[in-house]
Formats: C-alpha cells, structure tokens, sequence
C-alpha cells in the first residue's frame, strides 16, 4: 500500500528500548543547527538531531524533504557534490566530522553506507566482501580475510546460501542476496554506524522482511541511520523516528510516540496519509 493511499497509522511492531536503555542512552552522532545548500537552495534547515548507539533511527517524510541529504551528511558522501555547502557541526563520538584534519576515507570506514539499489561490484562474492579489508589493511594474511569473509556473511544473514559459491560473481544474485551482500561488505570494515538509503525500495516484499529482521538483529552492534518512504517499515524496524518536512526536521521521538501521539499536526498528517 503506498503512503498516499493510507488512511490508518502504521502498526508499531519495533522493539522499544527497556527503561534500562533508555537511561543509559548514548549519543553516537550529533547534529545541531545543520543547514545544507544546493547552490541557492536550501534543502536542510538548522537541524539538531541525536543519534542513539545501537538502536535504528528512521528518517520519514514526503519526497524532497531532504531525508537523503541528511543521511548523506553523516558520512560526508555530500562532499562529492560541487554545489552543496553544509553548515553547523555533526558530531560522531562527540568528534566534529566535518574538521578540516579528519580523513574522510576512515570516517567512511566507521560509517559505512547501503544504497537504494543493490549496487555489488562486478567481482566475486568473496572479492566483494574481502574489497574493504584489503584496502583498509584490516586482514593480515589470507586465512584472517576469510574469516572476516565468512563473518561478515554470517552476520549479514548470507553464509549459508552462498558458502559454496564464493568464487561466483556477486551480481549473479537476487536482488535481495545483493542487497544482503551490500549489507555484508558495509560490515566487513567493522563500521560503528551503518546508513542505509531506502535499502528494500528495489526488493520483493519476501526479500524485504528478511533485511527488516537483519536490520534488527544489526543493531545489537552497530548503529543504524535508515531513510524509508514505508512508514511501515519504519514503525516495523525501528526505535527512533525523524519526519522531515520542506528541510525542516519537524519532529523526533520515539518511533511509538510518533506514530501513535505525534504532537506537531504536519507529522499527524503524514503519518494518517493526508499527504504524501
Ligand atoms: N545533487 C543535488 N543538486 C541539487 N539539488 C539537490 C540535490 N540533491 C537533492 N537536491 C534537492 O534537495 C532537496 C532534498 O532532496 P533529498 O533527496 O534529500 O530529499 P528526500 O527526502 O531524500 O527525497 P526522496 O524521498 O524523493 O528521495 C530536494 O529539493 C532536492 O531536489
């Protein structure tokens, strides 16, 4: 059901963090007063977000509204756009990231990124996973890169169906395994946050809950950014939820809160499907 047809709020079926959690939350990344430009454009307006370790924070709102370019901002993957100007100070582990010595290449490294679409490198399945080790000399030696091969598979929920096949090319998958693989490359350079830009939008809906179940059980040791249009996914994976509007971050809380109580009347609305 697409957003705009809805008329009921989504269920909430994310697992809330205990009071324990809650009182012992730690903020991995920081916003405040975050702006970004296109140009003349203002895409992204003063926002202040915290981003909790090891629970799954859900950026929601209608196409436009500047969710991508948030998530982008966390890792600097605007850098690579000539036009695009950001202002104001993200944080991650209290360290400003957009401090002009900080090398991009290691933050990439610590938060890695899954797109839209499965976009495996036209490589083996190991070469896929063995990629980001090599280059960041985290293996030494060759029985080391297959146990971080393995591992990485394992944790992205793939070892078994592709354990003897990892000679074969990583685009011979379906759609769903690359994206599973993506996932699996993203976790093989031990990232501490993992973004991931509407990661099930080119997948069945089969395929789909199973990266929703692989999401959950990620966040035991990482830290999840996800950009979804399916409010439901949303209210399905994660504890935090942010709904932008026109680059305004509107409101965030908790995922249960927003869906259920949401107090500023743009998010009731989108959430109810008046817009979209
Ligand atoms: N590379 C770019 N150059 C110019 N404008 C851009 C660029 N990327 C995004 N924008 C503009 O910035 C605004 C926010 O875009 P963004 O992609 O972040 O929104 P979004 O909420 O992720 O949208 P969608 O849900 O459609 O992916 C939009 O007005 C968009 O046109």
């Amino acid at each position: 059901m697409s957003s705009t047809s809805m008329t009921t709020t989504p269920e909430v079926a994310s697992k809330s963090p205990s009071p324990e959690q809650l009182a012992n939350r730690y903020t991995k990344v920081q916003s405040r007063d975050v702006n970004v430009y296109y140009g003349e454009k203002h895409a992204l307006k003063h926002v202040d977000l915290d981003v909790y370790q090891n629970e799954v924070t859900a950026l929601i709102g209608p196409s436009g509204c500047g969710k991508s370019t948030f998530l982008r901002c966390l890792n600097r993957m605007n850098d690579v756009i000539d036009i695009c100007r950001v202002t104001g100070r993200i944080a991650l582990d209290e360290h400003d990231i957009y401090d002009p010595s900080l090398d991009v290449v290691q933050l990439r490294a610590r938060v890695g990124m899954v797109f839209q679409k499965p976009n495996p490198f036209p490589k083996t399945i190991y070469d896929n996973i063995a990629y980001g080790p090599r280059i960041h000399g985290i293996a030494h030696g060759k029985a080391e890169l297959d146990e971080i091969v393995q591992k990485s598979l394992e944790r992205a929920g793939l070892w078994k169906e592709v354990s003897d096949r990892l000679d074969q090319p990583g685009t011979g998958l379906s759609g769903g395994q690359q994206q599973r693989l993506c996932i699996a490359r993203a976790i093989a350079v031990n990232p501490e946050v993992i973004l991931m830009d509407e990661p099930c939008s080119a997948l069945d809906p089969i395929a789909t809950a199973r990266i929703e179940e692989l999401i959950d059980e990620l966040r035991e040791n990482f830290t999840i950014v996800i950009v979804t249009h399916s409010m439901q996914q949303a209210a399905r994976v994660s504890q935090r939820t942010a709904f932008f509007h026109l680059g305004d971050l509107v409101e965030v809380g908790e995922t249960e809160t927003i869906f259920t109580n949401p107090v500023d009347s743009r998010t009731q609305g989108y959430i109810t499907g008046r817009f979209g």
